[in-house]
């Protein structure tokens, strides 16, 4: 069996006597991104950092690529690329000479390090800044440089915490796909706070709060969370809202304007089918359907509302 790329196991943190995290475990068997959400002290920062090896946990373990971040913290580090919210950039270098200093740091052969500089420099896009002063360069481009030095060394784990913080519109869109391009060959683990970025970027999600995880699942089941109970539909020759209380499954009409109706429902099963049907059968000229779903700001509320056992 392929061994997991990572594998958090009952983690907990405490700080003096407060508990940060308790019992979080999961694993991330494939490449793609996985958005790690949770409110303001939800426990994002100490979860990522203990799992970057940058804090030492009280409980449990981590294993990246089947080493042991605590046993071998400096096998397990290899495998491991970070970008703190606060790049680690140096501003007095230039590209080269700082990608260089890091894949140093980062053990990379010396005879590869020229090598593993440019592949960096090639994915983020930042081959034509080589000679550039880090200080000279955009907000959006500081960041490239930051993406370039958490995967310099090539690890199959990568953490990027609020990559898009503070960057203007375009360069949050190249900076997103970007993320994407990384995680075609690797493990990405992005903490962010705007949850239209989770939904444009992220494959899955783990959601903490007040320390323990509240969700683990894919970003369809994470949409999904909430199950819808109603449909909008425009018809152009709209029944009473008796006749359409009447359709198999719908246990409630609401008139919202001329000729649109929500329809409440109390199961999904073949709902919208039983509608259409309906509709063709009594020549009620059905125009528009659609399921309401939950935004992410609702699914994110409840599940931060959510009971702890
Ligand atoms: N160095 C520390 N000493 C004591 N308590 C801490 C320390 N760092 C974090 N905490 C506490 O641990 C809890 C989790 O904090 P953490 O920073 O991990 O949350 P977070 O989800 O990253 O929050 P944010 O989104 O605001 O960064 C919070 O209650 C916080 O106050």
């Amino acid at each position: 069996m392929d061994v997991a790329i990572v594998k958090v196991e009952n983690l907990s943190h405490r700080y003096s006597s407060q508990w940060a995290i308790q019992d979080i475990s999961f694993e991330i068997n494939q490449t793609g991104v996985l958005g790690l959400l949770g409110s303001n002290g939800a426990g994002k920062s100490t979860t990522m950092n203990i799992m970057c090896g940058v804090l030492k946990q009280t409980k449990g373990e981590v294993y990246i690529n089947g080493v042991s971040l605590r046993d071998n913290p400096v096998e397990a580090k290899k495998h491991i690329g970070f970008l703190p919210q606060k790049p680690p950039l140096h501003l007095d270098l230039n590209v080269d000479e700082y990608l260089t200093h890091c894949a140093y740091l980062r053990s990379v052969e010396p005879k590869h390090i020229k090598a593993a500089v440019e592949k960096a420099k090639d994915k983020c896009g930042i081959m034509h800044f080589s000679k550039r002063l880090v200080r000279n360069l955009s907000g959006g481009y500081q960041q490239r440089l930051g993406i370039a030095q958490a995967i310099v060394h090539d690890p199959k784990f990568v953490v990027l915490d609020e990559p898009t913080n503070g960057l203007d519109p375009n360069q949050i869109v190249e900076i997103r796909n970007l993320v994407k391009e990384i995680a075609v060959d690797r493990a990405v683990m992005l903490s962010t706070h705007i949850l239209p970025e989770v939904q444009m970027t992220c494959d899955q999600i783990r959601m903490i709060e007040s320390g323990h995880m509240v969700f683990a699942g894919t970003m369809d089941e994470f949409n999904n969370y909430i199950k819808p109970d109603s449909l909008v539909v425009l018809m152009d020759a709209p029944p009473s809202e008796n006749e359409l209380r009447a359709i198999p499954g719908i246990v409630g009409v609401e008139n919202l304007t001329n000729k649109r109706f929500r329809l409440h429902f109390d199961t999904m099963d073949a709902i919208s089918e039983k509608v259409i049907e309906a509709s063709v059968a009594n020549g009620w000229h059905l125009q528009e359907i659609n399921m309401e779903k939950s935004s992410l700001d609702v699914i994110f509320a409840k599940l931060s509302g959510k009971k702890i056992n």
